[in-house]
């Protein structure tokens, strides 16, 4: 991998080992973070129950909703990870760092479950009204 810094590695543009490093990163944020995981599986029930209902606005409003708490937990765990690199012994400003990181984390879960929520009730209520919506949209 490249530095551009230090001027070390393989130069060039290369998309497909920027799209290999971006699920690498994935990967480590969604099976080595239990609550990542669980996260995003619950999105993706609701995900695709949004697209057999045809609800286009909810299926955005819950993509958009899950990226937001994706990016927000995988910087979370980068900080963690940079701080606890970089001093692993106990230390207030460490402490602070990471209290700041979890708070963004907090806020962007915060907003996920409001959406989440909203839209499994909507769903709900719309199935019972009209049971086979979701085969005849
Ligand atoms: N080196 C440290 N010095 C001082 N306080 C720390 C230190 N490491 C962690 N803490 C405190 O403990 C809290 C939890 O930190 P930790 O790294 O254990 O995150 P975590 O609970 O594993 O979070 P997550 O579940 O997102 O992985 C921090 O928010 C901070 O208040």
């Amino acid at each position: 991998m490249r530095n551009k810094f230090l001027g070390t590695g393989v130069p060039g543009y290369n998309p497909l080992r920027k799209l290999a490093v971006i699920f690498s990163g994935l990967r480590f944020a969604i099976i080595y973070d239990l609550s990542v995981a669980y996260k995003v599986v619950l999105s993706f029930g609701v995900l695709v129950a949004a697209f057999l209902l045809r609800a286009w606005m909810d299926f955005l409003l819950i993509f958009v909703a899950t990226g937001l708490m994706l990016i927000a937990e995988i910087f979370n765990s980068t900080i963690e990870a940079v701080c606890d690199y970089l001093q692993s012994a106990e230390d207030r400003k460490i402490g602070a760092i990471k209290d700041m990181a979890a708070a963004s984390a907090g806020i962007a879960i915060f907003l996920w479950i409001v959406v989440l929520g909203y839209e499994v009730v909507e769903m709900i209520l719309h199935l019972r009204h009209k049971p086979l919506l979701i085969v005849f949209p």
